[in-house]
């Protein structure tokens, strides 16, 4: 089922300096279950995307709907949840009088604070003031805050900034444990690494215009990015593995070259002909990073 779709959304602020759109005939949809990532550099329109789904901001073009309804809607503001990029809260208040007060302006029942805090790891802080909370705690208490009502949509503008690996891992596990209750979860990051392994779709936004979208493995596709192959020589083989290899270049003990993907097997079938000389060998697809590069490079 379709939570959230976007159809030719176009934003422009009154005051915007280069006179640009800020978001230019976006189209996207967004099933329950599916975890969504939005990249794109500082500018290119996340933030605004998000604030027109929220309906914090109205759109200039284009259409927005929220499992049928408009975004800002009493129905709508029901069915999603928010998590901002930098999420103030009263530092004198402890994490339970927080998400009860988040609560009580939900309509929700402040006794269900403790289990809220527990699903984020932070039942054993929630008497301490929120001032003496790390930032990796902060941001608990936010998702927290957004789990509230069981929401049908997530939107979580750069929720892992700023949090060590082990806190994101953990942030992204209650991500998928939502989605698999079918939660639609749409979020902007700047860590292309976790998105990769944990999101489902990929949306990238460059000025505005939306230059990709799909699974990393469509975009791999798209993007037709060579393989990287790298090979490390048995001791004393160098100059022979090097001589089988000659489009190879080597770096720091071990040589590496690039091919099509549709030569994977040939390479592979030459490492096997080679394997007396081949101490280890790995065979890479692009990353999102270099993916990302790619399309941000010809977007521009
Ligand atoms: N209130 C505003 N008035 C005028 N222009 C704005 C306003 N808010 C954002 N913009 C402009 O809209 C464009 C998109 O900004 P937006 O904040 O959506 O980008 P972003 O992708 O979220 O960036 P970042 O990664 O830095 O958070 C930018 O050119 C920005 O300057």
């Amino acid at each position: 089922m379709t939570i959230l779709t976007l159809s030719h959304l176009t934003k422009r602020y009154d005051k915007a300096a280069s006179g640009a759109a800020a978001l230019d005939d976006v189209s996207l949809s967004i099933s329950a279950g599916e975890r969504v990532a939005l990249l794109g550099h500082n500018g290119a329109g996340k933030s605004t995307l998000m604030k027109c789904v929220l309906g914090l901001i109205p759109t200039s073009a284009g259409a927005i709907s929220i499992a049928g309804h408009a975004p800002g809607s009493a129905v709508a503001r029901a069915l999603v949840s928010y998590l901002p990029e930098s999420a103030a809260f009263h530092p004198a208040l402890t994490g339970r009088e927080q998400i009860r007060h988040y609560l009580r302006l939900r309509g929700g029942h402040v006794r269900d604070a403790d289990a809220l805090l527990d699903r984020v790891g932070l039942l054993e802080a929630a008497g301490r003031r929120i001032g003496t909370y790390s930032k990796g705690m902060r941001q608990r208490v936010g998702l927290a805050q957004a789990l509230i009502g069981t929401p049908r949509l997530m939107v979580l503008d750069e929720p892992t900034s700023g949090l060590d690996p082990i806190s994101r891992r953990e942030f992204y596990d209650i991500l998928d444990d939502l989605a698999g209750q079918g939660t639609a979860i749409l979020l902007s990051s700047h860590a292309l690494s976790e998105v990769e392994a944990r999101t489902d779709r990929i949306v990238i936004l460059s000025k505005g215009q939306q230059v990709a979208e799909g699974s990393l493995a469509d975009l791999r596709r798209r993007a037709a990015l060579p393989l990287t192959v790298s090979m490390v020589p048995q001791s004393g083989q160098e100059e022979a593995l090097v001589a089988a290899f000659p489009e190879a270049a080597m770096h720091h003990g071990a040589l590496s070259f690039t091919c099509e993907a549709d030569e994977k097997s040939k390479v592979l079938a030459r490492l096997v002909a080679n394997r007396d000389q081949v101490a280890d060998f790995d065979i890479q697809p692009p990353s999102l990073d270099d993916i990302y590069a790619h399309i941000s490079r010809r977007a521009a």
